[in-house]
């Protein structure tokens, strides 16, 4: 459906994207995982054509993607890091202008409008001024505002930043309805949990480059671990963690120890030497590793620095 060749982007002598390529399939959830300042939002710019890349292309079901051709672009919606509302007019007033901004009127975009206030659980408010709405409803009626023209790709950037937990989960649930339904979603965010919970597939991204590429398992799969043990720190644990770091990497924060083996180390193996010291197995938890571990094995940092 979307496809970025080699696509670059810099402000002066800052490169925000690197060479990045990228297809995204009809029907995707694709998440765009990054920390602050990765390039997230230079990208979507590009795709939104609110911007043009240095060089590479960007063509969208087979058509060349540029600024200078608009009409490719009303199969885009775009909800946009910083909300993007009249603040002195009311819900449905916003969402009018929007609507007519598309050519939308009449009947049509009076359906739309209910169908939008009632999903995003805003109807009881479509008369109030949107200076009165809470950020968490603003980003709502954003998002009811960028479906209007029914767009076959919606591209959400960090969606939920500054958002209350209700307004989080009515956005989550209304996106997966509506990827389910067909919508195809880039969703761009620094929050793990998001792209873990909502995404078919995720591109981690850092200082304009993609780092990896694949489904949640598939990007797993790339650590050289397969799972992590807890322990406590205590003179009971110090002799079996000193022995373990022989076998995988070893790190203590506060008082716990974390133990990630090396690939082909038996965790029977593990419990033989803990057992062999008296440590109960109660003491050891062992967790999948995440995306955040990932994030740091590929970049050397940590996705909230
Ligand atoms: N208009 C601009 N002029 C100059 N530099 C910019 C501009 N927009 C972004 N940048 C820089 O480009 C880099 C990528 O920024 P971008 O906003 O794309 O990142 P991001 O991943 O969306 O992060 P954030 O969540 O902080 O917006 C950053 O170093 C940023 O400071």
């Amino acid at each position: 459906m979307l496809s970025l060749e080699n696509i670059t982007k810099r402000y002066g002598a800052l490169t925000a994207l690197d060479g990045v390529s990228l297809r995204i399939e009809a029907g995707e959830f694709f998440g765009l995982l990054g920390p602050n300042g990765a390039g997230k939002s230079t990208l979507m710019s590009l795709v939104a054509g609110l911007r043009s890349p240095d060089a590479g292309a960007l063509t969208l079901n087979g058509q060349p993607l540029t600024a200078a051709d608009p009409s490719a672009r009303l199969a885009l919606g775009l909800v946009p890091q910083h909300i993007a509302l009249y603040p002195k007019l009311s819900a449905e007033q916003n969402l009018r202008v929007f609507g007519q901004l598309y050519g939308l009127g009449g009947a049509t975009l009076r359906e739309r409008i209910d169908q939008g206030l009632e999903a995003m659980q805003l109807a009881d408010r479509r008369r109030d001024l949107v200076q009165t709405f809470s950020g968490g409803m603003q980003r709502r009626l954003n998002i009811i505002a960028s479906l209007l023209h029914r767009p076959k790709l919606l591209l959400c950037d960090e969606p939920t930043v500054g958002v209350d937990p209700q307004s989080r989960s009515a956005i989550f649930e209304f996106l997966e309805k509506l990827n389910r339904e067909g919508l195809t979603v880039i969703y761009s965010t620094h929050y793990m949990e998001e792209a873990t919970r909502l995404c078919s597939r995720i591109g981690i991204i850092d200082h304009g480059k993609i780092h990896a590429l694949g489904t949640l398992d598939e990007l797993l799969l790339k650590l050289p671990f397969e799972e992590e043990i807890r322990f406590p720190a205590d003179e009971n644990t110090a002799t079996l963690a000193a022995q373990l770091a022989g076998h995988g990497a070893i790190a203590k924060a506060g008082d716990t120890y974390s133990f990630r083996p090396q690939p082909g180390m038996k965790l029977s193996h593990f419990y033989t030497q803990s057992e062999a010291r008296g440590l109960p197995a109660r003491l050891f938890t062992s967790q999948r590793p995440t995306l955040e571990a990932l994030f740091l094995h590929l970049t050397g940092r940590t996705l909230r620095e």
